[in-house]
This record gives structure tokens, C-alpha cells and sequence, in this order.
């Protein structure tokens, strides 16, 4: 039966690596028909909502959607509920995108455009899950209000019920079960109640999963854990702001953010999918950005929403050829290697294909 992936290439670079993806995704000649539809900035300036009604319905029909980036200077001024990432949260918080995995990979053949020794980092396979769609980025009360002495205030609220935390550790210790039975929970439970719930779930999920060791880890100590010793990680579970930040710090270990793929998904396994950087906009409109984040997106996107193992498994061995042959963007370019462009990068992963 066609399946239907719609495509939302979003703000800056997010246009020139989802093309490049579609790309790649068009080789393969499966029965997948694309169609796509504005969110972010791009749908700020055409209708003047971040997440246009037309859009959400698309993608709530949709078997899987590619996203590229969204946001960019352009929109940074404008009142919150206007600004392009309010389209984003929208998309994952409507569609229940509550399961945020971003596996960190180096692949081989970067072991030099990492910022670690090639002996801290090689062999690095580890998967932070992340959840999507709570926390801090969605909890309220939140705005900025005037004190009575005038002074202005700003404020957030960090905030998990049971069960979104239950549902995210669940996922996190199924990951783990398929992997190397290893996963460690982040919190801040020193200073923050949030996260000593956070903990305790976690501790009682722990007995229905005997086979996974779990351990606890403070997100600061695991952002410099991470950085120090990195292959001590095998899965990490953590909330959505120290998730957010966690895995862009995780994407300089395999050698860019621009390598860093991520799969949105909710309870039945429909899924988002992204690369984990934004719009790029100091590269944007260039062709210097890295198109292989959203390449290894479409791969996960076969595997997980579509059915389709082989083709993701084609994809990533593609990938895996065009950086034998030496084929790098800028922010992985190292001395010996040929620099080529966003689109030169895609068009190789094709001839791979
Ligand atoms: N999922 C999304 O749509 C996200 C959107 N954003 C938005 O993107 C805009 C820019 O945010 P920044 O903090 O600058 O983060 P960013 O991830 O867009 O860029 C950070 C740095 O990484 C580089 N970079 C990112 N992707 C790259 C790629 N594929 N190839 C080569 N270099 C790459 C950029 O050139 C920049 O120097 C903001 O409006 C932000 O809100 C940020 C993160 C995620
Ligand atoms: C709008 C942001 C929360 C996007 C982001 O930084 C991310 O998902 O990594
Ligand atoms: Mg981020």
C-alpha cells in the first residue's frame, strides 16, 4: 500500500537538506508519495501562524513526516506564540511526539573532525532518549509579567505528571533491552522536586525491567561525563530541556551536529523525523550545509514509521561510502578529504544508492 511522508523543509537550511533527502528518499523507488507543507517562519510570513491548520491536518494523515529546521533572526522578535519554534512544539505536542530518540554515532571515518582524542571517542554508539513533549518547555504558568515595584519577571515552569514520566522510561528501558542493557537516567534531583519524582519512577520501572541496569546520573556531572569518557553511555534518558542541550553537546562527539539524525514518535510508533540541528542561519542559502543529518532522518523514518529495514540499511551504507571516498562538508572537512557541497553530498549519497 503507498505510504504517504509529508515533508516540511521549514526556515534557513532546512529548504537545501530536505531537498537533498527527498533526494535520496526518491532513488530508492519505493511506494512513498510526498507531499509537503509550510511550518516555522516560512509559514509566519505566507499565513501568519507558525503551524497552519492545513499543515497540522497533513500531518496528522500523514504515515511519517520529514522535517528539516525551523527559526532563523528574521522571526526572533516577534511575540512567542508567532516565533517559527511555536510550530515545532505545536507539530510534536498535537501529534503526541512524546519519544525524542537521537542516536550519537561516530562513524569511522571521522574519528578526526571529532573534538575528542580518537581513543575516547572510537566505536561511540549511544542513544539519548529524550522526552518530547513536556517539561519545561511546555509546563505553565510561563510568560513575563510586571512586579509592583515595575520590575519585569520572567518565568517557567518545570513540570512532569507520573506518567509522562513513566511513558518516556518505558521507551528508554525497551531501548535499552535491545541494545547493551545499560541505561542511565538524568535528572537534576539535588535541587529540583521535578526530577526527584523523575528518579523515583524511574527506580520502580526498574523492576519490571530486570535485565537493564539502570543508573542515575546529575545533568551536569553527564554533561561533562559525556564529554570526558563518552563510551561509558549506552542509553540516556533524560527531560526535554537537559535532552535538548545533552544531545547537541553528544553531536560534537561523532564529529558535527550536521551527522546527528532523531526520530519523534508517539505511543504507536507514527514519528517525526529531524536532524537535531536548526536552520543554520549563519550558513543558510550557501550550500555549506551538511545534508547527511537529514539522510540518516529518512533512514530512521524507513525503519521505524514505514517498514521498510532494507532501504534504511541501504541508506546508511550509502552514507557510510561517500565518507570512504573522502566526501565532506565543511564542518567535517579534514586535511586529505574533498570539500563538496550540500548538494554535491547528496547527489553522492544517490550515486551510492
Ligand atoms: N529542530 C529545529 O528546528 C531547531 C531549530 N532551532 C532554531 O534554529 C535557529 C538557529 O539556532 P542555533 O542556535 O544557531 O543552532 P543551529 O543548530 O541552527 O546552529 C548551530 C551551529 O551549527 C551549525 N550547523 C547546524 N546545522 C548544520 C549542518 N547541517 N551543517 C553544518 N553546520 C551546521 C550552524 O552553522 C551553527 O554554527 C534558531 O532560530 C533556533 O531556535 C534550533 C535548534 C533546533
Ligand atoms: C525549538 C527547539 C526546542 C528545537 C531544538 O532545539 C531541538 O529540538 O533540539
Ligand atoms: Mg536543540
Amino acid at each position: 500500500m503507498t505510504k504517504n511522508v509529508l515533508v516540511l523543509p521549514g526556515d534557513g537550511i532546512g529548504p537545501e537538506i530536505v531537498t537533498e533527502a527527498v533526494k535520496v528518499l526518491g532513488t530508492l523507488n519505493l511506494d512513498i508519495e510526498i507531499d509537503s507543507a509550510l511550518v516555522g517562519g516560512s509559514a509566519v510570513d505566507a499565513t501568519g501562524n507558525p503551524l497552519p491548520e492545513e499543515t497540522l491536518n497533513k500531518a496528522r494523515s500523514a504515515d511519517a513526516i520529514l522535517l528539516g529546521a525551523v527559526g532563523g533572526p528574521k522571526w526572533d522578535g516577534n511575540p512567542m506564540e508567532s516565533r517559527p519554534e511555536k510550530g515545532l512544539l505545536g507539530l510534536r505536542s498535537e501529534l503526541e511526539l512524546f519519544a525524542n530518540f537521537r542516536p550519537a554515532i561516530l562513524y569511522p571515518q571521522l574519528a578526526e573532525a571529532s573534538t575528542l582524542k580518537p581513543e575516547v571517542v572510537s566505536g561511540l554508539d549511544i542513544l539519548i532518549v529524550r522526552e518530547l513533549t513536556g517539561g519545561i518547555y511546555f509546563g505553565q504558568p510561563r510568560g513575563i509579567r510586571t512586579l509592583e515595584n515595575g520590575e519585569r519577571e520572567g518565568y517557567n515552569t518545570y513540570v512532569y505528571s507520573e506518567s509522562e514520566i513513566r511513558r518516556i522510561g518505558r521507551q528508554a528501558f525497551e531501548a535499552a533491552q535491545k541494545r547493551g542493557k545499560r541505561l542511565c537516567s538524568v535528572d537534576k534531583s539535588n535541587v529540583l522536586e521535578v526530577t526527584v519524582l523523575w528518579k523515583e519512577v524511574m527506580e520502580e520501572l526498574a523492576k519490571e525491567y530486570p535485565d537493564v541496569e539502570l543508573s542515575h546520573m546529575l545533568v551536569d556531572n553527564a554533561a561533562m561525563q559525556l564529554v570526558r569518557a563518552p563510551k561509558q553511555f549506552d542509553v540516556v534518558v533524560t527531560g526535554n530541556m537537559f535532552g535538548d542541550i545533552l544531545s547537541d553537546a553528544a553531536a560534537m562527539l561523532t564529529g558535527s551536529i550536521g551527522m546527528l539524525p532523531s526520530a519523534s514518535l508517539d505511543k504507536d510508533g507514527k514519528g517525526m523525523y529531524e536532524p537535531c540541528h536548526g536552520s543554520a542561519p549563519d550558513i543558510a542559502g550557501q550550500g555549506k550545509a551538511n545534508p547527511l543529518a537529514t539522510i540518516l532522518s529518512v533512514a530512521m523514518m524507513l525503519r521505524y514509521s514505514l517498514d521498510e529495514s532494507a532501504a534504511a540499511d541501504r541508506i546508511e551504507a550509502a552514507v557510510q561510502k561517500v565518507l570512504d571516498q573522502g566526501l565532506r562538508t565543511g564542518d567535517i572537512m579534514s586535511e586529505g578529504c574533498t570539500l563538496v557541497s550540500t548538494e554535491e553530498m547528496g547527489d553522492a549519497v544517490v550515486a551510492a544508492l
